[in-house]
């Protein structure tokens, strides 16, 4: 099925802070509006080709599904002073104690950091990017054979995980792989894919362990206290693709959210797009060439009882070259038997100066919640505060 926006919807760029009336357009109730929406999102989702197959099909100007509206462009204080922070390189082969330190300072302000030295071999790393990018810019047909939306899927490929809940369409498709504790079998991985993000998922699990050992250790727990809470028993890798972008500053590749996982471990192809939020400023995370970038999740956020910081972030797009990272959630998939465990703040954390300020969740209902209320822009562990 072939996708044909309606032209006469798309308004020039300076119209889109206009309002219907300035922009000649006839005035549609909301719900004829909403209704009009649907049927385009669901003609967009039934092509099963994702954004890549609107720029294969030689699209020029943005579908309005992928419109930024003008309440969405966030405040950001040019005369403000504060100078813009650099997100922290660390070496993961420094001193144990460094590394404890630099990891704790930057969870605690920036919820990001940058690691080098982190055993994963480079070939690895590159043989990823190649993969996901051979998966996502293969025949649309082939491609298409993974569309599905179905949660209990543990391999899917789709457009916008929050398509029909969103208010508007982000620039980017994704492919979905649980890859632990229970790996999917190898024929539900795409060819183009498989065998390198089989051999990437044991490496970044590995790593992940190294990480949530350290986070342990710069809240002053026990190096396995987070271990044994399974923070990073479970991974899920996000292989995103984010085409080039005839529009580029009319929509994003991400909207501005949080992760809802535990530990985000990034692989980044060689295009600057991460931004995270601090201070009512837009930090840049760019590539660094073998390094990986990692993020505290929300329910770090929750069980470190607001200590180490789930920071927002978004990703941009370009006008000229497509993007490609892999996401690494350290979370359980949303259907895995062992996700019913109840994770509040952490009782060696809390004294009578520091009362527990969440309450209880398991991943599982945390995971739905985020699921169902999309990427709103909004803070989903604020539900959850006391
Ligand atoms: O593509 C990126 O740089 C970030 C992706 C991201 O934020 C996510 O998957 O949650
Ligand atoms: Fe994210």
């Amino acid at each position: 099925m072939s996708y044909s926006p309606d032209p006469s919807n798309h308004p020039t760029k300076s119209h889109i802070f206009q309002t219907p009336q300035q922009r000649n357009l006839p005035i549609l109730s909301s719900m004829e509006e909403d209704y009009n929406r649907l049927k385009e999102l669901k003609a967009f989702d039934e092509t099963k080709a994702g954004v890549q197959g609107l720029v294969e099909s030689g699209l020029t100007k943005l579908p309005r599904i992928f419109l930024r509206p003008k309440d969405d462009f966030d405040h950001v204080d040019p005369s403000e002073t504060t100078t813009i922070p650099a997100i922290p390189v660390i070496d993961l082969t420094d001193a144990r104690a460094c590394a404890v330190e630099a990891v704790r300072d930057a969870s605690e302000t920036l919820g990001f950091f940058r690691v080098t030295e982190h055993g994963i071999p480079r070939e690895v790393l590159d043989g990823v990017l190649e993969g996901v990018r051979r998966f996502h810019e293969q025949p649309r047909e082939v491609r298409a054979e993974h569309y599905t939306r179905d949660p209990t899927r543990k391999v899917r490929y789709l457009s916008n995980f929050d398509l029909y809940q969103s208010r508007w369409t982000n620039w980017r498709d994704t492919l979905f792989c649980a890859m632990a504790p229970e790996p999917p079998s190898a024929d539900e991985l795409p060819v183009a894919c498989r065998d390198i993000l089989m051999e990437y998922s044991k490496h970044v699990g590995r790593l992940g362990n190294t990480l949530i050992e350290l986070l342990a250790e710069a809240l002053g727990l026990d190096s396995n206290h987070l271990i044994d809470l399974d923070c990073a028993k479970g991974h899920i890798l996000l292989s995103h693709y984010y085409p080039a972008c005839p529009e580029s500053d009319l929509t994003l590749g991400s909207t501005k959210h949080t992760d809802p996982d535990f530990l985000t471990v990034l692989l980044q192809d060689n295009i600057s797009a991460l931004q995270v939020y601090h201070q009512n400023r837009w930090v840049d995370v760019p590539p660094i060439p073998g390094a990986l970038v990692v993020n505290i999740g929300d329910l770090l956020q929750l069980i470190s009882n607001g200590k180490l910081k789930s920071v927002e972030h978004r990703v941009l797009v370009n006008p000229d070259c497509s993007r490609v990272s892999v996401a690494c959630f350290f979370t359980m998939h949303l259907h895995s038997s062992e996700n019913e465990r109840l994770y509040g703040p952490i009782k060696e954390l809390l004294s009578d100066e520091n009362p527990p300020i969440y309450r209880a969740t398991t991943a599982k209902e945390y995971q739905s919640y985020h699921l169902l209320k999309g990427l709103d822009g909004t803070f989903a562990l604020d539900r959850y505060r006391l």
